[in-house]
Formats: structure tokens, C-alpha cells, sequence
């Protein structure tokens, strides 16, 4: 199932163009520049933007059609709104706020208490919005809006006034609602890392326009310097946790569709499961790359590669990319480097990163 538009918008200095499939299964990143047109994305397929002409089809429900006159109000779609500022009711304490959203859906196949457990609010029930931090007021809307029980959430920046513990949480928080509730989520921000940690599939938009589409590692691997203004290039993919090793403070992981002994790699200790997917990045700048086999050294993962691409980035700096166990790895290198390694396509090498250049949240 997906959703389906072909929408234009029109404002004075800004059109917004978009004949797009998004997919109603997992979830789907909205990436781009501020003003590019995300949040107008969202409040069309959320029919809170009345100006936008075109077709908005649900499946098989058409929930905006200009040329036959169709617009299904908002209250009517059964699609759920997470903002960045958490818009809950100042009067009320944070049970009321729940009770309220309760009140309003008809169904109730998820009860009060199962979403404030869900959402981990159970000891804030009896505070007032004015006594939360902006990562519970963000809890209690998202458990509001889940409570409402919508076929579709969208989220616009929910973690933006977050900080970087609060985030992490959040989003480990967002994935279990996910799969808990099999609910298709829509998740705007601007932040690369956000989006690889959370999304299935990512839209990268520009100037009112979708200009990439697909999975997420593969988008964030081919995004280019100018998307957003905290993103370095980096190479996002997911590793299965083959074992801790607490007494060195290491998890040993393999590639998900190419488990080979000398294809192991380390990172620091994470708290995952064996045998369950980290997803995690390295930067370009934390890679390097050696022409003979490394020998001695202090840097734990070692990968034997082929250079498919090397790509100029500016007068003195380049961007390689080596094939290595099926993965493209981006490596961030001076011109100086690449000049003295005499470095080419088809060319055998090996890629070097320590532990800690394997990130996640
Ligand atoms: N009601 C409106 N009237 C006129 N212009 C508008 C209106 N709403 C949005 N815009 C313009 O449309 C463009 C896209 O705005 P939008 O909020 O969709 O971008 P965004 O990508 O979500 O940005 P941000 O990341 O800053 O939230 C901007 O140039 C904005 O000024």
C-alpha cells in the first residue's frame, strides 16, 4: 500500500511540485534544506493545506481530488500529527491531555494505560505541561496521537528541541512504537543522522521538489555536500552483532549478506542483542587507505577493497570509493594522498577505521 500524489502548490516565491509513491509500510524520512518544503509536503497529505491542487489517493481512498471537488477534512483522514513544538493542552495535566484524544476515538482497540507504558510516560501522568522538559512534552503528544489510533503518523521535526541524549531516546522509543503497533510512519527533519538511525526508505527534497528517492542506506551514501548544512558524507549501512567482547569493550560485527571470517569488524561496545542489525555510519574523514596490506597496526578493522570511483571534491580534496566485502565505503582523502598513492579506479587496496569511526546512537 502507499500513498499517492500529484500535487502542485503555489505561493508567491515558492512552488512545490510532487507526483510521488510514498510507501505505507515502515518508516519514511523527509530530508532537505529548511524551506524546501517538507512540512508543506506533510500538511498536504494531512489535508491541513487547502491550497494545493491535484490527487491525494490513500490505497484506494482518494482523499483529495481538486478536479472532482474531493477534499476530506483533516479530522476525517485517521492520520496522526507530531509537531516540533508539542502543541499539548496548557490547562490540562498530562492524563487530561491523554483522556481528551481517548474521548475523540471511536474504536479504542489501544487503552490509556497500554500507551503510557508504550510511551514511558507512566510517572508524568499527574504533572501539568508546564512541569515537562521538551523531550516529555514530546512523549506525551506522541502517546496523544497514538492514542487516536491513526493509520498513518507523520512527524514534523518532533526531536529538534531535543538534546543529543533526549534524541537518542526518542528514537529508540519511535522504532519500538513502530513495530509494536506496525504503524507506517512519515519523518521530517533535516538532521542526516536522525533520518539513517529511524527511516526505511528516505525523500530528499529541494527547492519544493523530491530529487532522490529510495532505501536509506543507499540515499545517504549518494547524498551530496549540500543537502544539509550538518552533514559530512558518510557511509550508512546496517552490521549484524556477531559477539561482546566486554573485557575489551568491543562488539564484534559481520556484514549482513557476507559473513566471512576476515570480513569482521569491531566497534565499540553497543548495548544490541546478538545477532540483531546495528544500524551505524562512518564518516569519509575517519577512514584511511593503504596500498599494502597493514601490518602491525593500532587500527582494528582492516578491509582489502577496489577503488570503483574517485571523484575530486575541490581543488585539494577527493572522495574515493572502495568496493569491500559488497560495500561501498566512501573515504575522504587530500589531493596530496591520492596523488603519492597514485591512487585509480580498478585499483586493489585496503580501507582502515578504528573502533570508535563506527557510529550510532
Ligand atoms: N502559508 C504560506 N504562505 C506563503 N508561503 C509559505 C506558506 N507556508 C510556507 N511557505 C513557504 O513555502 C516554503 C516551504 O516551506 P516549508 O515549511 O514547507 O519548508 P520546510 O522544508 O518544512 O522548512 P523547515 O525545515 O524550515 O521547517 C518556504 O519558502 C515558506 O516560506
Amino acid at each position: 500500500m502507499s500513498i499517492a500524489l500529484n500535487i502542485r502548490l503555489e505561493y508567491d516565491d515558492f512552488n512545490l511540485i510532487s507526483e510521488e509513491q510514498i510507501p505505507l509500510t515502515g518508516i519514511t524520512g523527509i530530508l532537505g534544506h529548511s524551506g524546501s518544503g517538507k512540512t508543506s509536503l506533510l500538511r498536504i497529505i494531512a489535508g491541513l493545506n487547502s491550497n494545493a491542487t491535484g490527487t491525494v489517493e490513500y490505497g484506494d481512498i482518494t482523499l483529495q481530488n481538486t478536479s472532482k471537488n474531493i477534499f476530506i477534512k483533516s479530522e476525517s483522514r485517521n492520520i496522526g500529527f507530531v509537531f516540533q513544538d508539542a502543541r499539548l493542552f496548557p490547562h490540562l495535566d498530562v492524563l487530561g491531555n491523554l483522556q481528551f484524544a481517548a474521548k475523540r476515538c471511536q474504536s479504542s482497540r489501544i487503552s490509556i494505560n497500554e500507551v503510557v507504558s508504550l510511551t514511558q510516560i507512566e510517572h508524568l501522568q499527574t504533572r501539568h505541561v508546564g512541569q515537562l522538559s521538551a523531550g516529555q512534552k514530546q512523549r506525551v503528544a506522541l502517546a496523544r496521537a497514538i492514542l487516536a489510533e491513526p493509520k498513518l503518523l507523520l512527524l514534523d521535526e518532533p526531536l529538534s528541541a531535543l538534546d543529543n541524549k533526549a534524541r537518542g531516546e526518542m528514537v529508540e522509543l519511535l522504532r519500538n512504537i513502530h513495530q509494536r503497533l506496525d504503524l507506517p510512519m512519515l519523518y521530517v527533519s533535516h538532521s542526516v543522522v536522525e533520518i539513517q538511525q529511524l527511516a526505511d526508505n528516505v525523500l530528499v527534497m529541494e527547492n519544493g521538489v523530491v530529487i532522490q528517492r529510495g532505501h536509506v542506506h543507499q540515499v545517504i551514501n549518494q547524498l551530496h555536500n549540500s543537502i544539509t548544512n550538518d552533514y559530512s558524507q558518510q557511509t550508512s549501512l546496517s552490521l549484524k552483532i556477531k559477539q561482546h567482547l566486554p573485557n575489551f569493550g568491543l562488539t564484534q560485527l559481520d556484514f549482513i549478506d557476507n559473513p566471512q571470517k576476515n570480513s569482521r569488524l569491531y566497534s565499540n561496545v553497543v548495548s544490541h542483542e546478538i545477532n540483531s542489525h546495528l544500524r551505524c555510519y562512518i564518516l569519509a574523514t575517519d577512514i584511511s587507505i593503504t596500498i599494502q596490506k597493514p601490518q602491525d597496526t593500532s587500527v582494528i578493522n582492516n578491509l582489502q577493497g577496489v577503488i570503483n570511483k574517485v571523484q575530486r571534491l575541490s581543488r585539494n580534496s577527493a572522495q574515493i570509493t572502495v568496493n569491500a566485502c559488497g560495500q561501498d565505503f566512501l573515504v575522504a582523502l587530500t589531493r596530496y594522498s591520492v596523488e603519492k598513492l597514485k591512487l585509480e579506479i580498478g585499483q586493489a587496496v585496503y580501507i582502515q577505521f578504528k573502533a570508535n569511526a563506527i557510529r550510532s546512537y
